[in-house]
């Protein structure tokens, strides 16, 4: 006889209360929000000037991935909204995640439609179709029509194909010259050499304030994921599981977005294995699963070459795990050996020298320089940053695919 659907499906989630508290993009109340309140308090008094109607300064905010700035960003910006409208002044703020809008003309746009609202204004701000210009005329007329004030936060700032837009926004609040209201930029980079590779101009007006977030400790990241345990059930997650979790992403450095993403996918391992509980055991399989995912998502959209020179230093690494860096023209050696494999043409020396550059300002890779004394000269070395298992196994799949 078929099963009737009542014994196909569990009807109750035996393991997540409340699921959405540990999703990527959960913006969590203030009493969730823990270890900031120093560059909370900091931040507040930068901005502090737009509750008055008064320009608030641009910030950049520095940091590792997952140390909280995109957090506390919005947390303040949505806080200043709320007391401005008590005090008389109209604000609000506009996110632009730079990772997905690139280029000037997508910024600018994302920007005059999250703060037009063509009720008020009968301003149409189209996804595509105008030149960059006309999205920015259209930004000042909905900027004057609505706003005393606005905090704009550009979210991996770095990603943005030039500074243009850093600029317009910087001078257009300027005396009035292109609109009568107050901006304020937020910038937002994990990159610490960012700032170096600024226009002199664009960095003087941008980054009249700057905020370094540091890493979470294990104690930190412990009270962090404590905060969200209300995502479970009642005592389903076992003792042991957050104090494992904070070990394993501390050592790392103190990532709470991977510690939070640890914390889901144990969850899922549980409910997946059919375990009323989620145990320790979990933990390690979880980890693994938020390294892999991270991992992904960083070698996005790479080029073939780019990937090959990254397997290159996995290969070595797994080969002499005790070696904690290797030359450029070993690396060279093994990738020339991975082309061949792949039947693809090998890129120039310094090419390969170039991406692996390029993966040193992602973070993948560390670089070093040393001194071979006066028979060899200096030389850098190139370290994995990640896992060289996880490295290989995401670059197998990718290439596969
Ligand atoms: N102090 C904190 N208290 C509670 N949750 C936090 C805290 N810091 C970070 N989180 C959570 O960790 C995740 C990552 O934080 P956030 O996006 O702010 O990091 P980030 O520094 O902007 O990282 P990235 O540079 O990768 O964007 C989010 O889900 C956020 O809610």
């Amino acid at each position: 006889m078929p099963s009737s659907g009542d014994d196909l499906f569990t009807r109750e989630d035996p393991i997540f209360e409340n699921k959405e508290l540990l999703e990527i993009n959960h913006l969590p109340e203030e009493g969730r929000i823990v270890g900031r309140d120093d560059e909370i308090s900091d931040l507040a008094n930068a901005v502090n000037p737009a509750i008055f109607g008064q320009s608030p300064s641009n910030l950049l905010i520095y940091g590792k991935t997952g140390t909280g700035k995109s957090l506390c960003a919005k947390h303040i910006s949505a806080q200043l909204v709320r007391v401005a409208k008590e005090e008389g002044v109209t604000a609000k703020f506009a996110y632009v995640d730079c990772a997905q809008d690139n280029t000037e003309t997508q910024a600018v746009q994302t920007i005059a439609d999250s703060l037009n609202d063509p009720e008020v204004t009968t301003i149409k701000i189209p996804d595509k179709g105008l030149s960059t210009s006309t999205y920015y005329k259209r930004l000042w007329k909905v900027l004057d029509s609505q706003y005393d004030v606005v905090l704009v936060i550009l979210d991996e700032v770095d990603k943005l194909d030039d500074d243009d837009i850093l600029m317009q926004l910087s001078r257009a609040g300027e005396a009035g010259k292109l609109t009568d209201c107050k901006i304020g930029v937020i910038g937002i980079s994990n990159k610490i050499k960012y700032k170096d590779r600024m226009d002199e101009r664009v960095k003087s007006s941008l980054c009249e304030r700057e905020f370094v977030f540091p890493p979470y400790d294990a104690n930190q990241l412990r009270d962090i994921m404590q905060a969200r345990s209300d995502a479970f059930k009642n005592g389903v997650l076992e003792p042991s599981v957050i104090p494992r979790a904070a070990a394993l992403a501390a050592r790392e450095h103190g990532d709470a977005r991977k510690a939070i993403d640890i914390l889901r996918y144990a969850g899922e391992i549980a409910q997946s294995n059919g375990s009323k509980t989620v145990r320790e055991e979990f933990v390690v399989q979880a980890r693994e699963r938020a390294e892999t995912d991270r991992f992904r998502e960083l070698i996005r959209g790479s080029t073939p070459h780019s990937r090959y020179v990254l397997q290159a230093l996995a290969v070595l690494s797994l080969n002499r795990p005790d070696e904690d860096g290797f030359r450029t023209t070993k690396i060279f050696d093994v990738y020339e050996e991975i082309c061949r494999q792949e039947g693809s043409d090998t890129l120039s020396l310094r090419r390969v020298r170039d991406l692996l550059k390029e993966h040193a300002f992602l973070d993948i890779i560390e670089q070093s320089r040393h001194s071979g004394g006066s028979a060899e000269g200096s030389y850098t070395e190139h370290q994995l940053l990640e896992d060289p298992d996880v490295v290989r196994k995401v670059l197998v799949e990718t290439d596969e695919a």
